[in-house]
């Protein structure tokens, strides 16, 4: 039987992919899994039981994974799951940054109760007028799952896109409309467009990206999106901008005491995944990625940890090792085996910058000496009997 706990409320048609040999925790307590969504997790004492973290959304910069690969936990997230969600925010966004739709639905709520609210709407509706997208140039940084999403349906809606993405996957570029221009420079995009959404995750080298020296850069009147997260931009500088004029408007998912209520900043409760679709998206491929570790060992779409598929075990056992990627460790762990008289029906082992997974098929079970042999190999975290 194996454990989980869900930091956040998860959807159910997720969870329903739990069958009777998975039991829902209300503690972290001796569970093997745990599912969340935005939780703050930097802080949290994690059980010695946890083998694995699933997130269900895209960033992970609330899950301390450098400490989980430390320890051999596993993270997952589920990528693009949640990008068409987020993709028609941002949409949303671009539109009400162009014209004033709020400030037109907040006047008709004021005046609901005026006789003549038809005839004053047409006398004060000039006050609410805008501009369209159509034409204009858009400027996405990162063309990942959502930036491309954007990318396209921007294209689709008649604007002129600019894509800046230095480290561009082959699925996303084969995704990519072929009328968005390739922007090799970030100052590209900054001089050349009227919006600029940004879609990058939150690391040391993208926090505060958006900042004075960016924004100097920028046409007057621009308008910037924020729909990854509040940090990378420098939202101090980014009031001074909009107070100068020099931005125009500023549409962010991330309420904080900076931008709340501040005049030219439209803000969403971190709405972007909060979609049914995305939501159940999520929970569905969480739960998978979860089942298929524990179960089977195979690791697909972690952030600490390489990607390895040896399918389901036939064999006796299967064991798992997170480790470090350092020399010598496979002979380590085959000598260990050998000396018991273990025979290896199957192996793969992968690496992922300083982590690796070794799945072990073996011909006949190992014994609590080995194992413990084995998690005493320097640079070894883990060692899991998954069958
Ligand atoms: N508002 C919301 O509810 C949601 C927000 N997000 C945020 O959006 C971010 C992006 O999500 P996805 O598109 O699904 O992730 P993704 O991983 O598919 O795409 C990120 C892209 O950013 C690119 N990138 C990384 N560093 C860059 C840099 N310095 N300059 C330009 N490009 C860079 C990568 O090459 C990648 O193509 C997430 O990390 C998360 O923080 C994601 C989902 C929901
Ligand atoms: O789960 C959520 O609502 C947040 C989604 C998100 O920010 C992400 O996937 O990175």
């Amino acid at each position: 039987m194996y454990q989980f706990h869900c930091l956040n409320p998860i959807a159910s048609k997720g969870l329903d992919i739990f069958d009777e040999n998975y039991r829902k925790s209300d503690t972290m307590e001796d569970c093997n899994a745990i599912l969340v969504r935005s939780a703050k997790m930097h802080d949290m004492q994690l059980p010695s039981t946890v083998s694995v973290i699933a997130r269900a959304g895209a960033g992970v910069n609330n899950i301390p994974v450098k400490e989980c690969a430390e320890k051999g936990i596993v993270v997952f997230n589920t990528p693009g799951a949640n990008a068409n969600g987020v993709k028609e925010l941002v949409l949303a966004g671009m539109l009400l940054a162009s014209r004033d739709i709020v400030g037109g639905i907040e006047w008709v709520q004021k005046e609901k109760d005026k006789e003549d609210i038809d005839k004053l709407a047409e006398k004060q509706k000039k006050q609410f007028a805008g501009c369209e997208i159509m034409g204009k140039k858009l400027g996405i940084i990162g063309l990942g799952a959502i930036g491309s999403m954007v990318a396209n349906a921007a294209t689709g809606l008649g604007m002129e896109v600019y894509g800046y993405d230095p480290y561009l996957s082959i699925d996303a570029a084969w995704n990519l409309s072929r009328t968005i221009h390739h922007s090799k420079t970030l100052d590209e995009i900054y001089s050349q467009c009227d919006y600029i959404t940004i879609h990058v995750p939150l690391l040391d080298a993208t926090t505060r990206m958006i900042n004075q020296e960016a924004l100097a850069k920028m046409k007057d009147g621009v308008v910037i999106l924020n729909f990854a997260r509040d940090l990378l931009v420098d939202e101090d500088a980014l009031i001074a901008a909009l107070d100068s004029g020099k931005v125009k408007k500023y549409v962010t998912d991330f309420a904080n005491h900076t931008v709340a209520g501040h005049e030219g900043i439209l803000v969403t409760p971190h709405l972007g995944a909060s979609t049914e679709e995305s939501e159940e998206n999520c929970a569905v491929m969480a739960v998978k990625e979860v089942r298929d570790f524990l179960e089977n060992g195979n690791i697909k779409n972690s952030v600490n940890f390489p990607n390895c598929d040896m399918g389901t075990c036939v064999a006796v056992g299967r064991i798992a090792i997170t480790h470090k990627n350092i020399p010598n460790m496979i002979s380590q762990v085959t000598k260990i085996l050998g000396s018991e008289g273990l025979n290896i029906a199957d192996m793969t082992n992968k690496s992922k910058g300083e982590y690796a997974y070794t799945l072990i098929d073996l011909e006949s079970a190992a014994s609590q000496e080995s194992l413990e042999a084995l998690e005493s190999i320097e640079g070894v975290s883990k060692v899991r009997v998954v069958k």
